[in-house]
């Protein structure tokens, strides 16, 4: 039988607050929360201030590169993607493009979920490489494949929580290409332990690493990881890499005919938008009949939302997040304690929300079906979230980011130039 909701006041205090979670779920799996990311806004404006787009262009490969870590503010909607490339656009200019098109990247991504919804959790076209069917090892999840550069990605990744996107790449290939495991249990694992967990990025990119969403695997040797990853876990390695062999070898070995000679779409690397605000005109109901139920994917005291007086719930509810680390819980609660007068609840979601039985809730619509059938309220309005690019893209072109971005791209900075111009400060 579920247990009724409880009532939850989060800790001021960072250190009692984390402790508090890990009470309220002791069947969380793995670490606390590491000291080097706090949720919330306040921290994710920090990290926006200090791009470097110059650096991030050059060195964005590089484990060692300037990758912003924006992440998981962007998939807990900390950050809004729309405000993110808004302040690229100021601070870099044209230069932000390469920025600005990875960012694009995940709105990509969530314009596939809408579009293709709980079908891109299968092949969104047929591989083109016989793909693996073997269950996860273990020795995967715990991180002993003996492979000093596997083991260490296995250990940031649950450590952590983040994993650079170039080592994200080489683990799933490896996974996919080496091991043969079947793309959808090891993409379920992987999207569980990351902080930045979300459906479409994680699952659309193992099947570009799989070649069911792209023309062409993707898999990588060696020298690849010398030259981006820094060459200090080969040097510590003690077993026969596996990966040490020309790429013309490793394609033979891996899949058996010579590399196919297609153009390399999907590694064009990835991005646009005329934006359609949340404001508090578009809420269809007076506060005092409505009630936001802000989930997972908004969770910033700015979020538009929130400019109603209506009253405000966020549910823990273990039926969406019982799977989920102890850390990302605690990164929730960070993001949550920076949102004033919010009712928090520990339960059932549609228990929640029907105990505000006298009023409409209103939330931001999402493409995540679990997240709409937790809610499970025929009386709930779903508000369009904002569109990065305002413009209507087909089925044909979701199918590859380079058409997407190809779309996009104009849109981008098409009207900067005047303006910036007419801008003072500028
Ligand atoms: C196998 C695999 C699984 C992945 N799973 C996820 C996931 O669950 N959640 C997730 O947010 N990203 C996922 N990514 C995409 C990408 O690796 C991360 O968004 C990126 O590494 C986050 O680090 P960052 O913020 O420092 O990125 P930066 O390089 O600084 O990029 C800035 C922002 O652009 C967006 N972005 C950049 N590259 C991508 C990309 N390839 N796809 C989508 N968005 C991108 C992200 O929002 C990122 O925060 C996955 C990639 C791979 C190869």
């Amino acid at each position: 039988m579920t247990q009724p909701p409880v009532r939850l006041t989060l800790a001021t205090d960072r250190r009692e607050r984390l402790a508090q979670i890990r009470t309220c779920f002791p069947q969380a799996s793995g670490p606390d929360l590491d000291d080097r990311w706090q949720g919330g806004r306040v921290t994710a404006l920090q990290r926006l201030a200090t791009i470097d787009a110059d650096a991030y262009h050059q060195t964005r490969n590089h484990l060692d590169g300037a990758a912003t870590r924006l992440s998981p503010y962007l998939r807990h909607g900390c950050l809004s993607l729309q405000e993110t490339v808004n302040s690229v656009r100021q601070s870099a200019g044209k230069r932000g493009v390469k920025l600005i098109a990875e960012l694009s990247y995940r709105d990509y991504f969530r314009q596939v979920w809408y579009r293709f919804g709980e079908a891109i959790k299968q092949p969104m076209e047929s591989p083109k490489v016989a793909l693996g069917t073997q269950p996860l090892p273990d020795f995967i999840a715990q991180g002993f494949t003996g492979l000093v550069c596997m083991d260490e990605i296995v250990r940031q990744l649950r450590q952590e929580g983040y994993v650079h996107n170039h080592a994200r790449m080489w683990f799933a290939a490896y996974v996919l290409h080496w091991l043969k495991v079947d793309w959808r249990q090891a993409a379920d694992w992987f999207e569980q332990n990351l902080l930045d967990g979300d459906l479409a990025s994680n699952h659309l990119s193992w099947q570009w690493i799989g070649a069911s969403f792209s023309h062409k695997p993707y898999f990588f040797n060696k020298e690849n990881i010398v030259k981006f990853g820094g060459g200090h876990w080969c040097q510590q390695c003690p077993v026969r890499c596996p990966f040490d062999a020309s790429y013309e070898t490793l394609h033979q070995q891996l899949f058996g005919a010579p590399p196919p000679q297609t153009g390399d779409e999907a590694a064009a690397s990835h991005s646009a938008y005329l934006p359609v605000e949340i404001t508090a005109q578009h809420l269809p109901l007076r506060d005092d009949s409505a009630v936001v139920w802000l989930h997972d994917e908004m969770l910033s005291p700015e979020h538009a939302l929130l400019k109603s007086k209506a009253p405000r719930v966020f549910v823990f509810d273990p039926a969406l997040y019982g799977q989920w680390p102890l850390k990302r819980l605690q990164f929730m609660a960070d993001c949550l304690s920076e949102i004033p007068e919010t009712d928090i609840w520990l339960g059932s979601t549609a228990q929640v929300l029907a105990s505000y039985s006298q009023r409409h809730t209103i939330s931001q619509n999402t493409p995540n079906a679990r997240l709409k059938a937790a809610a499970d309220d025929a009386r709930l309005t779903w508000l369009q979230e904002p569109s990065l690019y305002d413009t209507h893209f087909s089925d044909h072109e979701l199918m590859r980011f380079s058409r997407y971005w190809k779309k996009v791209e104009p849109l981008v900075f098409a009207n900067d130039d005047e303006r910036f111009s007419n801008d003072p400060a500028a």
